[in-house]
């Protein structure tokens, strides 16, 4: 298994239940076992270290969101992956993306078929067990308090705005609205998923081998078989089967490498084709965002347990996912913490604005994602391709005004001396509005969809099959993010885990 992240982690914990199988779990990053490794820079809920470009645990891509506007985007690397570095909210995707993931030929991820899991990946400390909610599981999940200040005052703004409650995100039928934040965090600590899944008794069997510090630079395939991976220092470590967990940047580039991809692209570069495959890479898919800051009128007090704030979904009104009755395709998550702070490590910084971190999070696929040299050292080029689209803009719209309207109204404004952007006069206008959001849009890092599932008669739409086996390419699978067809309507840590949960059960089933 290569990668132990949201994903990996729980495929090798799973796996390694099974003592008739031997798992190797190779990590580029640093193998923390315990909180006490781990230390309290990658643990404190209250700080996001993936929001730190500087951060030991991440690595660095740089991307173009729009074709003007290059960005940053991080990844954890580290044991935990992604969750370790992330902001902790885990919420689950919606019944309306089990439902498309499904109805693509994937009928592994229908709804019904995944709530099982679901249940089993948590331990819901707020609700505890129950038809919709798991009670023993490895993720123990908890809802943020909104009795901070400034999440108060969002809360009543919202209902005062005529928004719905939601007091439990993690309902898959419930309408969307505002409620607290479902988190991984717990008594201030964001638990990822190597300390949930990972903990020293499991990482102590003895069919289980946690190697950190490993990076894989290729897939070894012989005769149309993986028959194991080459590190970077180019040792070949035979396996049986083969899993890249790599995330969804990682994944397609190191199938890429392996010449798993677009047959033109790996020619171009001097990498045998293996498998012409156009879906890697083709289908990235993420969620663009802005943040509003605005302005106090005293410093609030620090944040306790986590930097989350309240959180509204509500819909755009655009397109099939934005209908008024549906599962909402915007997201205002507040956070209590300044940017300035987030992206220095630091829980106040006085005088800051706080910001509200505003998506469109309706299901899209306008990104790619391509090799520039045939080197892992290389990072890929990716390109989101946001605002390619008018829906991408009118959604972004009515998010930006939707979220400047409540911070108009009194309960938020008796706190805030205003929205430090857009002005009213570009509020008001489409055209103004439009530029200001491309002069700021940013993105929620949920990349997904790089590695598609699907069935195999289309190569274009789809690169394995609905358990991550490679089309084409016996002994091998992909089981992270890469292979959601789109990023959910949702954040998608939960999601990932779920992605670990659903194959493990799948391989050892033996399900062909
Ligand atoms: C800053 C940030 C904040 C986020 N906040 C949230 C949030 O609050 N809620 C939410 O739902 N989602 C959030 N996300 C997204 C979420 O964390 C990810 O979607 C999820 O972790 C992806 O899981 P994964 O298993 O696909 O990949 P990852 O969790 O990224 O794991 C991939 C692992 O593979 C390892 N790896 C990569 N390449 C190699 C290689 N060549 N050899 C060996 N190992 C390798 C990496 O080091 C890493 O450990 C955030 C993401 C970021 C970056």
């Amino acid at each position: 298994m290569v990668g132990a992240g949201a994903a990996g982690a729980v495929l090798a914990a799973r796996l390694s239940e099974d003592p008739e199988r031997t798992v190797l779990l190779l990590e580029a990053g640093p193998s923390p076992a315990t909180e006490e490794e781990f230390g309290p820079q990658l643990l404190d809920a209250r700080l996001v270290p993936g929001a730190q470009t500087d951060h030991p645990g991440t690595c660095v891509y740089p991307v173009h969101l729009t074709p003007e506007r290059p960005w940053a985007v991080t990844r954890g690397r580290v044991l935990g992956g992604s969750t370790t570095v992330n902001g902790g909210y885990f919420v689950r995707a919606r019944r309306q993306d089990f439902d498309r993931w499904s109805a693509m030929g994937n009928p592994a991820w229908a709804y019904d078929r995944v709530l099982p899991f679901l249940r089993a990946l948590e331990n819901d400390l707020d609700l505890g067990a129950g038809p919709m909610h798991g009670g023993q599981g490895p993720m123990r999940v908890r809802r943020v308090g909104t009795d901070h200040p400034a999440a108060a005052a969002f809360r009543d703004a919202a209902l005062t705005h005529g928004y719905s409650v939601e007091p439990d995100k993690n309902d898959l039928d419930a309408a969307p609205g505002f409620g607290p934040v479902p988190t991984n965090s717990v008594n201030g600590v964001r638990h990822n998923t190597a300390l949930n899944y990972l903990p020293p008794e499991v990482r102590s069997r003895p069919n289980l081998t946690v190697r950190g510090g490993s990076p894989v630079a290729r897939v070894a395939v012989e005769h149309g078989r993986a028959v194991g991976v080459v590190l970077v220092d180019g040792a070949l470590i035979r396996a049986g089967e083969v899993v890249l967990s790599a995330g969804a940047i990682s994944s397609p580039q190191l199938l890429l490498l392996s010449g798993i991809g677009p047959r033109a692209d790996l020619e171009r570069l001097g990498i045998p084709v293996l498998r012409d495959t156009p879906a890697v890479g083709a289908h990235l898919s993420d969620h663009p965002q802005v943040v509003l800051d605005w302005t106090l009128r005293h410093d609030p007090p620090a944040p306790q347990g986590t930097w989350l704030g309240g959180c509204l979904h509500l819909a755009s009104g655009v397109g099939e996912f934005g209908d008024r009755d549906g599962p909402g395709d915007l997201e205002v998550l507040q956070s209590l913490v300044p940017m300035s702070g987030l992206t220095s490590g630091r829980t106040t910084v006085p005088g800051a604005p706080l910001p509200f971190m505003v998506a469109a999070q309706a299901p899209r696929r306008t990104g790619r994602l391509s090799l520039v040299r045939a080197d892992l050292a290389a990072p890929p080029r990716l390109h989101y391709g946001f605002l390619s689209t008018p829906d991408d803009r009118r959604r972004l719209r009515e998010g930006v005004r939707a979220t400047a309207a409540l911070l108009a109204s009194p309960p938020m404004a008796d706190l805030t001396t205003g929205c430090a952007g857009p002005a009213p006069d570009v509020l008001a206008a489409d055209g103004a509005l439009d530029r200001w959001i491309a002069d700021n849009i940013g993105t929620a890092q949920h990349t997904c969809g790089t590695v598609p599932m699907g069935p195999v008669d289309d190569p274009r739409a789809a690169a394995v099959d609905q358990y991550g086996r490679l089309h084409g390419i016996r002994a091998l699978r992909v089981a992270d993010t890469s292979i959601l067809p789109d990023a959910p309507l949702r954040g998608p840590a939960a999601t990932a885990v779920l992605v670990g949960e659903v194959i493990a059960d799948a391989m050892r089933r033996g399900v062909q």
